[in-house]
């Protein structure tokens, strides 16, 4: 959806509407003092105003940007049946014209735009909150309108409407071609896309393939990418697309509403208009978008919803409530970031809300009780985006960019072409008549160039039917103004416009609402007005069955009346008028319309199509044809066109018919309402026979218009009308050779393509070719190598087995060794303790012997000192005399008898510490030994442990695909495990 404001170049616009006082709202709140507010906010003081005079044609389209509100309006309505049977309450209700006040706490109330009650229709919900921004549009000024509300508050009910009450949508469709039939002063070119937003998903409603589109953002705003835009042609058109697309909209029942729309829908209508005829001063192009949308209503905690519904609700809630943040947001003036991207609804909707358009908020509100809460928050809602200041300017747009002077350009460029041509046609060379003798050659000469001339006739004939009927084309698209009578903008019958009737009738195109579909028995029953009275609508109801059946039955009767029209235009001519651009649109009995045809220029009228037009009428065309001979066979073209063109739409009415039928088929299994679709279907089936006869009827009438038109003519118009024949022969041939040209110049790309496309096939069969022998190629290199490492793998556990055995072995004889070893060193410690204890008894002896030894040795010193003295002179008493006499006696023996005791003891000394030495060194190798061997012990535990893990880690990547091998590799390190803890415990 593409909008045009920033940047764009604002101008005072010279239109109807610019004259009208500034003013599209009303905020100020002086005028309703009594009104107290609540805590929340202070509603009143955005409505406590007198209630503004709203006459929507004095609202401004002006091109300067002024300062605006956003218009905000509530609409109640009445309680359903279902809330009056369940003995509902009214909970708020309109307090005059712009107060909703609470029942049960009076001082709660706000004030809006205008609050519209119950009993009020949509048409004057239309005239208040819609019509100016519709007008805003027609002048290049950007509009929005949307319905909040909760869940069944009457949103479609107030966008859509019915057949009985149309809505805002088809309203402003019909305003809009009104408002191009009241503007004689410009064309306008008019383009629809229509979207829907579904769980955030962006879907195009007219092109069932158009799923999950991009919203993307350029100099001008935000769009919406690849959506289809229709060019409209009358409101009929645009009405049927927006059928068309309800078909693909997400509807579902809840507990609230039988058919609850489930998704946002944003219906956009792009208008472009220039000035043109005597007005056209070369000015700007004004572009602008019109957005109408029904969003879809959130729902509260009590709608108790499961699956699919609750999910749609869950995005429901979040878009509406990022509404809620976007516009919070907007009116705090402080606020830095609007997050708009929070949703893709406030994305779309990011140009409108930021303030470059007019928007009017229709806030949708029931008044009951149960619903007391919901719709508080929408008043609160409404009442936050009544502070949204808006400057809406126009958007002009320049040349390039205008889809309709592109096609003004066109046609303008196709027909100077066609002038030239037509000039080139008249100069005929002049061949004179020299007379004498050369006469023959010169008549032979003039022959020839004659031939030649004719040939070049036709080759231009037919290009100049050519671009006759792409100028008529194009033209058909832009739309004018029937008013335009005096316009000089019309010159030739070439310029065929499009006219359009804006007559009631053209309503009730309004496609049948589904809901309408499905028999709610609850629309048999009563409603309530606001004020408690209450209405009986059986009566209603009934008229509303009988009278509206739908759209398919109201369509049989007119399109059979507009076909009996087409059908007689061959045989009553003094049938009324009708125009080609509204064959689907019944309208001949439509005074408005008969007035438009007389009043315009001979040109229009005989562009009309008119079929079934009064014979003067004719006649007129035909003179005029007889003028321009070589265009009197768009007339039978142009019959032919229309019978095609009613053909093709009951076929389409055809297929929306079988289309329905399929919709009721499957909604036929509930008892309640199997009568009522029986006798739809049946309906329906009874149609699509009718459609079918008179699809065969158009088909014959085809054939027989040319035919008849051949018969009706006399003699001298036969001539005309083979010239005519011939004429169309030769366009259509030209045609013909222009499409065969191009289906050969088709047929050669396809070949190329094909050709390519074989190229691209074989290479891709190559490719795959190759794919698929490197993939085996791999795959066999893959298993050998995986073969390979399984065996070497295998191979390495194999030695690891070997080896594990073998240092288990190893590690058992070291331990029996180890064992042993201790085993002796503990003898060894005996031993070296008995001999410690020995050698101590030895020592001691030792030391006692010495004692002894030194004793004797002493002895023997003071033996011999004393001998030599005791001969020479007597002692001084006997004892030492008889001791000295004792040892003189026996000195030799005892002394060396002491020295050899000493000797011996000494040896004795000397070999018990060289015993004690010895055992020592045996006691030390031993200490050695032991540790030695505890070093090796601890060394081979290593090892296997490093084995173990090794052993674990080679196992680890075949464990994956086999698991034999992880359980014996568990099973070894379990092995291990034991081994370490029977290590352990040795
Ligand atoms: N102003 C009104 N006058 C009479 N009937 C109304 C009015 N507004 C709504 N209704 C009826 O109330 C019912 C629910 O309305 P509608 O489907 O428009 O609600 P909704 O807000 O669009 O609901 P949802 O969000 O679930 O689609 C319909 O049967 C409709 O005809």
């Amino acid at each position: 959806m593409a909008s045009s404001h920033g940047g764009l170049k604002s101008r005072k616009s010279t239109s109807k509407y610019s004259n009208s006082p500034v003013s599209s709202t009303t905020s100020s709140s002086k005028h309703v003092p009594e009104v107290s507010v609540d805590n929340l906010s202070s509603p009143a003081s955005s409505g406590k105003s007198k209630p503004r005079n709203f006459q929507p044609e004095s609202f401004p389209v002006s091109s300067e940007r002024s300062k605006e509100n956003v218009t905000v309006t509530v609409r109640f309505r009445p309680l359903s049946p279902r809330e009056i049977r369940q003995g509902e309450e009214i909970a708020w209700y309109a307090d005059g014209e712009t107060i909703v006040r609470n029942e049960h706490t009076p001082a709660i109330a706000y004030a809006y735009d205008r609050v519209f009650g119950p009993t009020t229709t949509t048409r004057h919900v239309y005239d208040i909150a819609a019509h100016h921004v519709v007008g805003g549009a027609m002048e290049g000024v950007n509009g929005t309108i949307f319905a909040y509300g909760v869940t069944s508050s009457g949103k479609t009910h107030t966008m859509h409407g019915d057949q009985r009450s149309p809505g805002i949508i088809p309203l402003a469709v019909k305003d809009v071609f009104s408002i191009i039939q009241e503007t004689p002063s410009r064309e306008f070119l008019l383009r629809v896309s229509y979207l829907e937003i579904y769980n955030e998903v962006v879907n195009d409603l007219l092109n069932p393939a158009g799923q999950n589109l991009r919203i993307r953002e350029d100099s001008q705003g935000t769009f919406v990418e690849g959506v289809k835009e229709e060019v409209v042609l009358s409101p009929a058109h645009a009405l049927s697309l927006i059928a068309a697309g309800e078909e693909h909209r997400h509807v579902g029942s809840t507990n609230f509403n039988l058919l609850s729309s489930r998704s946002h829908t944003i219906f956009t209508l792009t208008i472009e208009s220039s000035p043109c005829g005597e007005y056209d001063d070369g000015g700007d192009v004004n572009l602008s978008q019109l957005n109408l949308i029904d969003l879809a209503g959130s729902e509260s905690s009590k709608a108790e919803t499961v699956g699919v519904r609750r999910k749609e609700g869950s995005y429901i809630n979040k878009s509406l409530l990022t509404l809620g943040t976007v516009i919070s947001k907007l009116t705090d003036f402080r606020a830095a970031h609007i997050p708009y991207r929070d949703s893709k609804l406030t994305r779309i909707l990011q140009s409108s809300l930021s303030g470059h358009g007019r928007v009017s908020l229709i806030c949708t509100v029931t008044p009951s009780s149960s619903n007391s809460e919901e719709t508080h928050n929408t008043l609160k809602f409404a009442h936050r985006a009544k502070h949204i200041e808006i400057q809406a300017a126009q958007n002009r747009i320049i040349d390039e960019k205008s889809l309709i002077k592109k096609y003004q350009n066109e046609i303008r460029l196709l027909k100077e072409e066609l002038e030239q041509l037509k000039s080139g046609i008249v100069v005929v060379p002049q061949f004179k008549d020299n007379g004498g003798d050369d006469i023959v050659l010169l008549k032979q000469k003039l022959e020839d160039g004659q031939m030649k001339l004719q040939s070049r006739l036709e080759q231009e004939e037919e290009a100049k039917a050519a671009l006759l009927s792409r100028i008529q084309r194009l033209t058909k698209l832009i739309l004018v103004s029937t008013k335009s009578s005096t316009s000089s903008r019309l010159p030739h019958r070439s310029t065929l416009r499009r006219r359009h009737s804006f007559g009631e009738e053209e309503l009730a195109y309004l496609p049948q609402r589904k809901r309408d579909l499905i028999l709610d028995d609850e629309n048999t029953e009563l409603y309530v007005s606001f004020d408690g009275s209450v209405e009986n609508n059986n009566d209603a109801l009934k008229e509303k069955k009988n009278k509206k059946p739908g759209l398919l039955n109201w369509l049989k009767p007119r399109r059979h009346h507009s076909i009996s029209g087409a059908l007689t235009s061959t045989s009553d001519k003094s049938s009324g008028a009708k125009s080609i651009s509204t064959p689907s649109t019944p309208q001949a009995d439509n005074p408005t319309e008969s007035r438009h045809s007389h009043s315009l220029p001979t040109e229009c009228r005989s562009a009309e199509f008119s079929l079934g037009g009064p014979q003067d009428q004719e006649l007129n065309d035909d003179t005029f044809l007889q003028q321009e001979s070589p265009l009197t066979s768009l007339k039978t073209i142009d019959q032919i066109d229309l019978l095609k063109e009613q053909q093709k739409i009951l076929s389409e009415e055809m297929a929306i018919q079988l289309s329905a039928l399929k919709r009721l088929s499957p909604g036929a299994s509930r008892d309640s309402e199997r009568e009522f679709i029986n006798v739809e279907i049946a309906r329906l089936n009874e149609q699509i026979k009718l459609k079918n006869d008179q699809i065969k009827q158009l088909e014959d009438n085809i054939s027989s218009s040319v035919v008849s038109s051949c018969h009706k003519i006399d003699e001298d118009e036969h001539t005309r009308s083979v010239s005519e024949l011939e004429a169309q022969l030769s366009e259509k041939s030209f045609e013909l050779e222009v499409k065969a040209g191009d289906n050969r110049v088709l047929q050669e790309q396809l070949n190329q393509k094909i050709d390519e496309c074989k190229g691209l096939q074989d290479a891709i069969n190559s490719l795959k070719q190759q794919l698929s022998d490197a993939r085996s190629e791999f795959d066999a290199e893959k298993d050998a190598k995986i073969m390979l490492l399984r065996q070497s793998q295998a191979h390495e556990i194999e030695k690891l087995k070997e080896k594990v055995t073998e240092l288990t072995e190893s590690n058992t004889q070291l331990e029996a060794r180890n064992n042993k070893l201790a085993e002796e060193s503990s003898y060894a410690k005996g031993l070296a303790s008995a001999a410690a204890v020995e050698l101590k008894a030895l020592s001691e002896e030792v030391a006692k012997l010495m004692n002894h030894n030194e004793k004797l040795s002493a002895e023997l010193a003071s033996h011999k000192n004393n001998s030599p003295s005791n001969h020479r002179r007597p002692t001084k008493n006997g004892r030492k005399d008889n001791n000295s006499h004792f040892r003189q006696k026996e000195p030799s023996p005892t002394q060396s008898e002491l020295k050899r005791e000493l000797a011996i003891s000494r040896e004795k000394e000397m070999a018990y510490e060289a015993m004690l030495s010895e055992k020592e060194q045996i006691e030390f190798d031993l200490q050695k030994t032991v540790e030695e061997s505890k070093q090796r012990e601890a060394y081979l535990e290593n090892e296997l442990a490093n084995m173990w893990v090794l052993i674990a880690k080679l196992k680890k990547p075949q464990g994956n695909n086999n698991n034999t091998d992880v359980s014996e590799s568990s099973h070894r390190v379990d092995g291990f495990e034991n081994y370490g803890q029977t290590k352990d415990f040795v």
